[in-house]
C-alpha cells in the first residue's frame, strides 16, 4: 500500500480543520473508466472518503516524480487535486454511491492545499499544481485604471500590494482602444484606407506604453508580440476591406486585442517588479454561448475544466487575465458583450471559488443616489447582492445584475474601489452585509438607496370590460412583446378595470398601436374604454432588503413625495419587499429623488430659499440663516439654501447657494436686473433640491398677488407682508382654500405681533376647538413704542422719528399711524377665526392729520409732521389730567362679527398702560379662557425679533418636510 498525504481543510461552514491521509490502494478504491471520463481515487480519513476526479492523461505531467517510485500507483491513485474542489464530498468509505450525493454547493466549502506529506513510505513530494478556494483573490481594472503607463504602473503596485496568496487580475484595454479597434472594422467594412493608419495609432500607444514601462527581454518579447499581432490585424482587416463585411466573430477576434496587450503588458510589469506571473489569454478557459441579443451565458463546467488544465500549465500564484473577451464551444473568439469585464472577473471568481472580487473604477463605491443628482448621497458600506441587483437595474452606476450572478452562488463579496482614492474603503456587495453601529443601521438599512430611470410612458387600458376576464392581461402583453417593447412595469389594481405599464419612451407608440389594433373591437364594443399613453414619464425606485417586513417604509416615502409636491402616477412593489417603485413626471423626477433621499435621513432636508426684498426685514433673516446654517445642518439635518435673493431693481442667483457672509456685495457687484418670473423659475426650478421656498420680505401687494400661482406649482409661501391675508376678501379664501387642497404650506406668523407667537396660539386655540369670543389689544410695535415713550414735554414727531429710526414703522410710517396696519392685524386675526370681513369693514381712527394724507413721498411726511404736533399733545395732556394714557388698540369681536381700530384711553393701571418699548400685548378671551383672557406679551415690532419670526416660520416648514424634531 502506498499512501499519500494530501491536506484538505474544510472551509465555510464546516470549519473543523481535518488531517487527511489518503490511501491508494486497489482494495480500497473504486475505479471506474468509461462512464466517467475520470479515474477516481478516495483518500480516507477515520472513515470518511474524498473523492475526487484524475485524469490519467494530466498524470505523468504533473508528478514526474511519481514515476521513480511505482508506476501502477501512480497511474490509479494520484489525485489530481487541481479538479477536486469540484468533486470533492465528505461521505463515509462505505457509502460509495459517491455520483448520486455529489452536490455543488457542499464541495466549495474544502480548499485543497498543496501540502502534502508521504508519512508511511519514504517522502514522495507530490506537488499539487491546480489550487482554487479563497487563497485566490480576484481584481478587476477597467480601461481608465490601465489607460497610460504611470496608471498601469500603478495598477501593478496595488497587485502587488495585495496580500493575498494568490491573485488573479483580469484587465479592460487601455481606455479608447476597444473603440479604436472597433473602429479599425467599421473603417475597413466601409473600405475607408484610413484604417490603417488608424492601425498604426493602436501600435503606437502600445508600443510607446510598453517603453515606458519595460526593458530588456520582457519589451522585446511585447514588442514583438505585439508587431505580429499587429501584422496579422493588418492582414485581417485587408481581407475584410475587400469583402466590404466582417463577421461578428471577426470583429470580437479584432476588438479583443485590447484585452490581450493590456495583459501582456501588465504581467510583464508584474514580472518586472519580481512577481512569478502568468497571463491568461481568456479565450483559451472561458466557453460561453449566445443567449439572446447582446448576452452570453457562461458554460462552466466547460470552462472550469479548461481553467484547470491552464492552471496546470501555468501554476504561478499572480495570472494577468484578459476581460470582456471568451470564446464560444466551437472555440470562435467572442465577447461578453456590455460590462464584459466586470463580468469576466465575476466568472473567474465563480470558477476559483475566489474570497473576494475586487472592481477597480474610478467611484469611491456605491452611492445612495446618483451624485450628479442628490449632491448629499453618500458611498453605501455594504449592499446585499439582492439590492446591488436592483440598483444596477434602475440606472445606478453599481454593476450590470449579471456580474453579480456568478459570484453570488458562491457567496463571494464583490468589492467596489476607487483607484483613485484608496483611502476609500469602497461598498462591499455580499450576502448579508452589515452595520457594526446599529443607530447607523437603523437610518441606513431599510432603504438602501434610490434610482430612476427616465425617458419612459405609461400605458393606461383601461375598461369595465377586463374586469374578471381571463387572458385580459396576457393579450395586452402578447401584443407589447409582439413589437419588441420591453415592460419596465406593471401595475393593476385589484378592481381589475385598468392595467397601466411603463415601456421606454420611443417604443410607445408601436405599443399604443399594437394594443389598440388588438383590442379594436372591444374598443369599439365598449368593453375598453382606452389605451391611454402617459408620455414623459420617470420612474424612481427605492431599494433595500430590509424594507421587507418593515412597516412604515413606503407611507414614510410616500409622504416624502407628497410634501414635495409631487405627483405619482403610478406605483409597484413585488412581494419580494426589495423595491417600491414609482412613476412620477420627468421633470418631478430628481425633486422626488431628492425628497425621498432626504426623508430617509441618507442627506439633510433641503429647503431652496428665495428672500424677496433684502429691506430691514430680509437682510436681518439673511445674516440670521448665515450665522444658524451650520448649527441647523449638524443639529436637525436642515439645509437651508439661500438661491436667490430680489429687491425691486436687482437680484442676485446662484445655482449651488448664496454665500451669506458676502451677500451683500455680490447683490451690489453681480446682481443682474430683478426679474420675478426669472427669479421664481431659478429658484424652484433647480433640481438638486425637492422643496422650496420664497420668503415676502416686502410690503408689496403686487408680490403677495403671486402666492396663489406659487402654492399651487407647490412653492411654499412665509411671511411676514400683511398684504395678501388683509386684501380683498375673495383672493384671501381662495389662497386659503389652496393651502389647504395642496401639501404646500404658507406660514405667516410674524404678520401679527413679529415674532410673538400669535397666529400660532391662535391656531392652537381653534385647532383643539376652543371657541374665541374676542381678541383685544395692541397690535402696532410702533404705536405702542409711539405712545409709551409720548411722555411729558415730548414731542409726537419726535418720537414717532425714534419709532421709524428703531425699524418698528412700517416702511411707509403712515401705516402705522393711519391705523392700517392695525386694522390689517384685526383683519388677519378675524379671518382666521373665521369671519369673513374686509379692511373696509373695519372702521378706523387714523392719527395721521389730514393735510398730510395726501402728502408725496415719506421724507415729506416725516418733515411736516412736526406741524402737528400739538393736536395729539392736547388729547395726551387730557387724559393724563384724568389719570389715563392713550392707547391706540384693535379689537376682533367674534361674537358680533366685528372689529374696531382706535385710540383709547385706559386708567394707569391697566394691563395695556404697563407696557414699555415697542411692547403688543394680545388677550384672547375664549370659552376656556372666559374669566382671565390668555395673554401674550413682548416685543412686537423691530428686526430682529421679525426675521426671528419669519425664520421659525421656516423651521417649522423644514420640520414639516421631515427634518427632525431637536
Ligand atoms: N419692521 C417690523 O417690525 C415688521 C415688519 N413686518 C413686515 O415686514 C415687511 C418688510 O418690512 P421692512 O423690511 O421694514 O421693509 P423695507 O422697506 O426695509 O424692505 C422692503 C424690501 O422689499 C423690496 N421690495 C419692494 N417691492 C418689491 C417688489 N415688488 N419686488 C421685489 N422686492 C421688492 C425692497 O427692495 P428695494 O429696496 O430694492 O426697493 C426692499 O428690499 C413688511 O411687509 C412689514 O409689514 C412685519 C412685522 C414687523
Ligand atoms: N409696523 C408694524 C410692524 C409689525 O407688523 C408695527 O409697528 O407693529
Ligand atoms: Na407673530
Amino acid at each position: 500500500m502506498t499512501a499519500c498525504g494530501g491536506r484538505a481543510e474544510p472551509i465555510g461552514r464546516a470549519a473543523v480543520e481535518v488531517d487527511l491521509w489518503w490511501v491508494a490502494h486497489e482494495d480500497g478504491v473504486n475505479l471506474r473508466r468509461g462512464r466517467w471520463p475520470h479515474l477516481f481515487f478516495f483518500p480516507v480519513v477515520n472513515k470518511m472518503a474524498f473523492l475526487a476526479p484524475v485524469s490519467s492523461s494530466c498524470l505523468p505531467k504533473l508528478y514526474p516524480q511519481l514515476s521513480a517510485h511505482d508506476a501502477a500507483v501512480e497511474a490509479k491513485s494520484r489525485v489530481c487535486l487541481s479538479n477536486a474542489y469540484s468533486l470533492i464530498r465528505r461521505t463515509s468509505i462505505c457509502k460509495v454511491g459517491f455520483s448520486s450525493h455529489l452536490e455543488k454547493s457542499e464541495l466549495r466549502t474544502f480548499k485543497v492545499s498543496s501540502s502534502v506529506t508521504d508519512v508511511s513510505t519514504p517522502e514522495v513530494p507530490v506537488k499539487s499544481s491546480v489550487v482554487k478556494g479563497d487563497s485566490w483573490s480576484i481584481h478587476k481594472f477597467g480601461g481608465t485604471c490601465v489607460g497610460t503607463a504611470q496608471r498601469i504602473q500603478n495598477v501593478a503596485n496595488i497587485v502587488m500590494e495585495d496580500s493575498s496568496e494568490r491573485k488573479l487580475v483580469v484587465v479592460s484595454a487601455m481606455s479608447k482602444v476597444t473603440d479604436m479597434m472597433y473602429d479599425l472594422i467599421e473603417k475597413a467594412q466601409s473600405r475607408d484606407d484610413s484604417y490603417e493608419l488608424a492601425l498604426d495609432a493602436v501600435f503606437e500607444k502600445h508600443k510607446s506604453t510598453a517603453l515606458d514601462l519595460l526593458d530588456g527581454d520582457e519589451l522585446a518579447s511585447f514588442l514583438s508580440t505585439l508587431t505580429l499581432d499587429i501584422n496579422n490585424l493588418k492582414a485581417m482587416l485587408r481581407a475584410i476591406y475587400i469583402a466590404g463585411h466582417g463577421t461578428e466573430s471577426f470583429s470580437a477576434f479584432v476588438a479583443g486585442h485590447g484585452e490581450l496587450w493590456s495583459a501582456q503588458l501588465l504581467s510583464s510589469v508584474l514580472r518586472k517588479g519580481g512577481i512569478d506571473c502568468s497571463w491568461m489569454d481568456t479565450r483559451d478557459v472561458l466557453i460561453v454561448t449566445p443567449a439572446g441579443s447582446n448576452q452570453v451565458d457562461p458554460d462552466y463546467e466547460e470552462s472550469e475544466q479548461r481553467l484547470d488544465n491552464w492552471l496546470l500549465k501555468n501554476p504561478s500564484k499572480v495570472v494577468v487575465a484578459t476581460g470582456f473577451i471568451a470564446s464560444t464551444p466551437q472555440n470562435i473568439p467572442t465577447t461578453l458583450k456590455r460590462d464584459g469585464s466586470d463580468f469576466s472577473a465575476a466568472i473567474m471568481g465563480a470558477l476559483f471559488r475566489a474570497r473576494q472580487v475586487t472592481i477597480w473604477t474610478d467611484v469611491d463605491g456605491v452611492y445612495s443616489a446618483d451624485p450628479r443628482k442628490v449632491s448629499e448621497a453618500v458611498i453605501l458600506n455594504t449592499l446585499s447582492y439582492q439590492e446591488a441587483w436592483e440598483m444596477s437595474y434602475f440606472g445606478a452606476n453599481v454593476l450590470h445584475p449579471r456580474t453579480i450572478i456568478p459570484v453570488m452562488q458562491y457567496d463571494i463579496p464583490i468589492v467596489i474601489r476607487n483607484i483613485f482614492n484608496l483611502s476609500a474603503p469602497g461598498t462591499k456587495i455580499c450576502r448579508e452585509p452589515f452595520t457594526e453601529n446599529e443607530e447607523e443601521q437603523k437610518l441606513e438599512t431599510y432603504v438602501k438607496g434610490f434610482a430612476t430611470i427616465d425617458n419612459l410612458a405609461l400605458v393606461n387600458v383601461e375598461g369595465t370590460g377586463m374586469a374578471g376576464v381571463p387572458g385580459t392581461a396576457s393579450a395586452i402583453f402578447g401584443a407589447v412583446k409582439d413589437v419588441g417593447a420591453n415592460v419596465i412595469m406593471i401595475s393593476q389594481a385589484s378592481s381589475e378595470h385598468s392595467v397601466c405599464f411603463a415601456v421606454p419612451e420611443k417604443e410607445v407608440k408601436a405599443v399604443a398601436k399594437a394594443l389598440e389594433a388588438k383590442f379594436r373591437q372591444a374598443l369599439n364594443a365598449g368593453r375598453l374604454s382606452q389605451v391611454a399613453v402617459i408620455p414623459n414619464c420617470s420612474i424612481l425606485a427605492a431599494v433595500g432588503q430590509k424594507m421587507a417586513s418593515t412597516p412604515g417604509v413606503s407611507a414614510t416615502l410616500f409622504n416624502a413625495l407628497a410634501k414635495a409636491n409631487i405627483n405619482v402616477r403610478a406605483i409597484a412593489q413585488g412581494c419580494s419587499e426589495y423595491n417600491i417603485t414609482v412613476v412620477v413626471k420627468r421633470e418631478d423626477c430628481v425633486r422626488a429623488l431628492r425628497a425621498v433621499h432626504s426623508r430617509f435621513y441618507l442627506s439633510k432636508t433641503s429647503i431652496a430659499v428665495g428672500i424677496i426684498g433684502p429691506g430691514l426685514i430680509g437682510a436681518t433673516l439673511l445674516n440670521q440663516l448665515r450665522d444658524q446654517a451650520a448649527v441647523l445642518k449638524e443639529k436637525s439635518k436642515t439645509d437651508l439654501r439661500v438661491m436667490g435673493i430680489i429687491g425691486s431693481k436687482k437680484m442676485l442667483l446662484s445655482d449651488t447657494g448664496i454665500d451669506l457672509f458676502k451677500w451683500k456685495e455680490l447683490l451690489k457687484e453681480n446682481g443682474e436686473k430683478a426679474d420675478m418670473e426669472r427669479f421664481v423659475h431659478h429658484v424652484h426650478g433647480n433640481h438638486f433640491i425637492p422643496n422650496t421656498v420664497l420668503v415676502d420680505c416686502t410690503s408689496s401687494t403686487d408680490v403677495a398677488d403671486h402666492y396663489h400661482d406659487w402654492l399651487h406649482t407647490g412653492i411654499h409661501v412665509i411671511t411676514p407682508n400683511k398684504k395678501a391675508n388683509s386684501g380683498p376678501l375673495d383672493k384671501y379664501l381662495k389662497l386659503r382654500a389652496l393651502q389647504r387642497q395642496s401639501f404646500t404650506h404658507y406660514f405667516y406668523e410674524a404678520t401679527v405681533g413679529a415674532g410673538l407667537p400669535i397666529m400660532h396660539t391662535l391656531r392652537d386655540l381653534l385647532q383643539t376647538g376652543d371657541k374665541i369670543i374676542r381678541i383685544e389689544g395692541i397690535f402696532s410695535g410702533t404705536l405702542s413704542y409711539i405712545f409709551n415713550n409720548f411722555v411729558d414735554a415730548r414731542a409726537f414727531s419726535e418720537v414717532v422719528m425714534e419709532a421709524k429710526t428703531a425699524g418698528y414703522t412700517e416702511p411707509d410710517p403712515r401705516d402705522d399711524l393711519a391705523g392700517t396696519d392695525v386694522a390689517r392685524k384685526v383683519i388677519i386675526l378675524a379671518r382666521e377665526c373665521g369671519l369673513n370681513l374686509e379692511l373696509s369693514d373695519i372702521p378706523v381712527q387714523s392719527l395721521v392729520p389730514d393735510p398730510l394724507k395726501e402728502t408725496a413721498s415719506v421724507d415729506d411726511f416725516m418733515q411736516q409732521l412736526p406741524s402737528f404736533d400739538s393736536d395729539i399733545a392736547t388729547k395726551r395732556q387730557a387724559a393724563e389730567d384724568a389719570g389715563e394714557v392713550l392707547r391706540y388698540v384693535g379689537v376682533v369681536d367674534v361674537k358680533n362679527q366685528k372689529g374696531a381700530v382706535e385710540l383709547r384711553r385706559y386708567k394707569k393701571e391697566h394691563p395695556f398702560a404697563q407696557l414699555s418699548g415697542s411692547d403688543n400685548i394680545i388677550a384672547f378671551t375664549t370659552e376656556r379662557y372666559n374669566k382671565q383672557p390668555l395673554i401674550v406679551r413682548g416685543p412686537g415690532a423691530g428686526a430682529e425679533v421679525t426675521a426671528g419670526g419669519v425664520f421659525s416660520d421656516i423651521l417649522r416648514l423644514a420640520s414639516n418636510l421631515g427634518a427632525p424634531s431637536c
